[in-house]
């Protein structure tokens, strides 16, 4: 397999609570593009700290020290001057529920191209459009985008929380768990659907199980208590482990 190039470079990257809790120690990990990078491991390893981390999400935690530096097209991620809204838009997260705003189909897409000044209903439809129809969810709701959102099924409403990520064109997306709460059937279908899209983004993955992980992992990073134990190609990590941690982990010694 081809390793393209890095989208994201994690460089010493240290994070504690103020609670004393070190949640990541040092972790040195790059991201390739357009490809899908699981972080794996698990509870309580950093895995969600670290994705937080990405879009600036633990800015709203009780986070103490955070060192290190997370570079994205260059820029350092972690740079208190940064916007942060504007990255959010270019890294995107979905998250383990689908949180779909009190509104219509159609304005959970738009809503947040209209927080960015878009007015024009032409340009709107358009875009509703297309990120419905990149989520694979347009078919089932072409007829009904005016309807409430929360009247659609679980796994439609977590395929309509990626499309209002999709509808701002990110470059990144982010997904905690995003199956957690799903059934098998709406587990595959974001599964293949994120097997279709991945060459257009860069995308990293909190798996909600290991074999989910093994399933999606072009690459892969393998987290225990706060340490990245080790990462690499998803093939190589999940056959032959070079860590006995690891090894023990993906044959199931311990969850
Ligand atoms: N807001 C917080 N305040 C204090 N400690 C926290 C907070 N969030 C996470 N932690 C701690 O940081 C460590 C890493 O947690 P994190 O949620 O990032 O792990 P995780 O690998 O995503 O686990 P899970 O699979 O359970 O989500 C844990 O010890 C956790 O208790």
């Amino acid at each position: 397999m081809v390793i393209s190039m890095d989208k994201i470079r994690i460089e010493h990257l240290s994070i504690r609570y103020s609670d004393g809790t070190e949640s990541l120690r040092d972790i040195n990990l790059s991201i390739p593009a357009n490809q899908i990078t699981v972080l794996f491991g698990p509870a309580g390893g950093g895995k969600s700290t670290l994705l937080r981390a990405l879009n600036r999400l633990n800015d709203l935690a009780d986070v103490q020290e955070v060192s290190g530096q997370i570079l994205f097209n260059g820029i350092n991620i972690l740079d208190p001057k940064l916007n942060v809204v504007e990255l959010r838009r270019k890294i995107g997260m979905v998250f383990s529920r689908p949180v779909v705003l009190p509104l219509s189909i159609y304005q959970n897409v738009s809503y947040g191209l209209e927080l960015m000044g878009e007015r024009r209903k032409s340009k709107l439809d358009e875009a509703v459009e297309r990120a419905l129809r990149r989520a694979a969810l347009w078919d089932e709701v072409y007829d009904r985008l005016h309807d409430p959102a929360n009247a659609i099924s679980g796994g439609q409403q977590q395929r309509l929380c990626l499309a209002r990520v999709l509808a701002l064109e990110p470059e990144v997306i982010l997904l905690d768990e995003p199956t957690s709460a799903l059934d098998p059937v709406s587990t595959a279908r974001i599964e293949g659907l994120m097997q279709e899209i991945k060459e257009q983004y860069t995308i990293v993955w909190v798996p909600h199980n290991v074999q989910q992980a093994a399933r999606m992992a072009d690459y892969a990073a393998f987290f225990l208590q706060g340490e990245l134990v080790e990462h690499g190609v998803g093939e190589t990590l999940f056959v032959k482990p070079r860590d006995q941690r690891t090894q023990d982990y993906v044959t199931g010694r311990f969850g």
